[in-house]
């Protein structure tokens, strides 16, 4: 494995490994990074300053590194901005040192977890099989025909059954996932996971929440850029993020009636930021209408991903 970052090593017997996660749309992918990263939040950002695909998280367990390459669940890429993301987490898959599929075990083989295995084959690196959500599968039996099925197609290292809603068998994950990892430096140094990103953290909260309330209405993506980040003096944080839409209609969709949808999505961030911080946290949100932006090469390269071509 290359180490671009070689300054960040970690002196003796450390480990580092790169996982791509790959799944479905709901298959679990964001639940699964939070219980495997732990109470220690630190990256989960699409827009993380990495030349790799965007990353979801890192933990460390051990003397091992690993971190999350992020695959959007998008398999029938339409706009070019989703296009752009499934190109970014294919990507992802061929430069990780494991490829690990994630499928929803009470949905079963569907369409599109039979496409992404087929794309799978493709890629020559090891792979597991991770089976989430058995605490919602009665019959155990039907865990392993689905396990079965899936290792008939495309053959992998080990299968893992879990539930990363009650991070059952996720300890067992990453203790396997560390054991495997590569020996090497580390790739991030450690005061740089848990400082840095978090503006990025804190953008990528408030992003989760339009999305939360707004998905149905908002089809087009939208991005937040946290702007400023100061301390005060009684330790308090004062956070100044711009919410940046395509369009001026999207601005009033944002905003909602009488600025009623922009407070939800202002007080849910701001008290999850807190969580985080463990402090008291001032949230503003700007919004501002960037037009044609979809069309524009280095909006993409700010997030992590490559303009793609038609
Ligand atoms: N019952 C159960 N629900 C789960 C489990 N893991 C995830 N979920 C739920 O499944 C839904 C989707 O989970 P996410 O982690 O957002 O899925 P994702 O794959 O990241 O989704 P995208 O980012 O949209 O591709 C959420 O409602 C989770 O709470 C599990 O082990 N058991």
């Amino acid at each position: 494995m290359t180490m671009p970052n070689s300054e960040a090593a970690t002196p003796g017997g450390t480990k580092c490994g790169f996982v791509a996660i790959i799944g479905a749309t709901n298959a679990g992918k964001s639940t699964l990074v939070n219980a495997l990263v732990g109470a220690k939040v630190t990256i989960v950002s699409h827009k993380v300053q990495t030349t790799r695909a965007p990353i979801r998280g890192i933990a460390i367990s051990g003397p091992s590194q690993l971190i999350f390459i992020d695959t959007p669940g998008i398999f029938r890429p339409r706009r070019r901005l989703d296009r752009a993301m499934v190109d970014a987490a294919w990507s992802g898959a061929g430069e990780a040192d494991i490829v690990a599929l994630i499928v929803d075990a009470a949905r079963g083989l569907e369409e599109s977890v039979d496409a992404i295995v087929g794309r799978l084959a493709d890629i020559s690196l090891p792979r597991i099989l991770i089976l989430n959500k058995v605490d919602r599968v009665a019959n155990k039996a039907t865990l392993l025909d689905l396990a079965a099925k899936l290792s008939a197609r495309v053959p992998f290292e080990r299968v893992f059954m879990i539930s990363a809603l009650n991070t059952d068998g996720v300890e067992d994950l990453k203790t396997w996932l560390a054991a495997a990892a590569p020996e090497g430096p580390w790739h991030y140094p450690e005061e740089d996971i848990s400082d840095a990103p978090m503006r990025l953290l804190a953008a990528e909260i408030t992003r989760e929440r339009i999305y939360h309330w707004l998905h149905e209405e908002l089809p087009y993506a939208i991005t937040v850029e946290t702007t400023s980040w100061k301390e005060l003096r009684d330790k308090s944080v004062r956070i100044e993020q711009t919410i940046f839409v395509g369009r001026a209609s999207q601005k009033s969709i944002v905003l909602g009636k009488g600025g009623q949808t922009i407070k939800q999505i202002s007080s849910q961030a701001r008290q999850e930021i807190q969580g985080i911080l463990e402090t008291k946290v001032h949230l503003f949100l700007f919004v501002k209408v960037r037009e044609g932006w979809e069309g524009d090469p280095e909006r993409y390269r700010e997030m992590g991903l490559n303009f793609p071509k038609d």
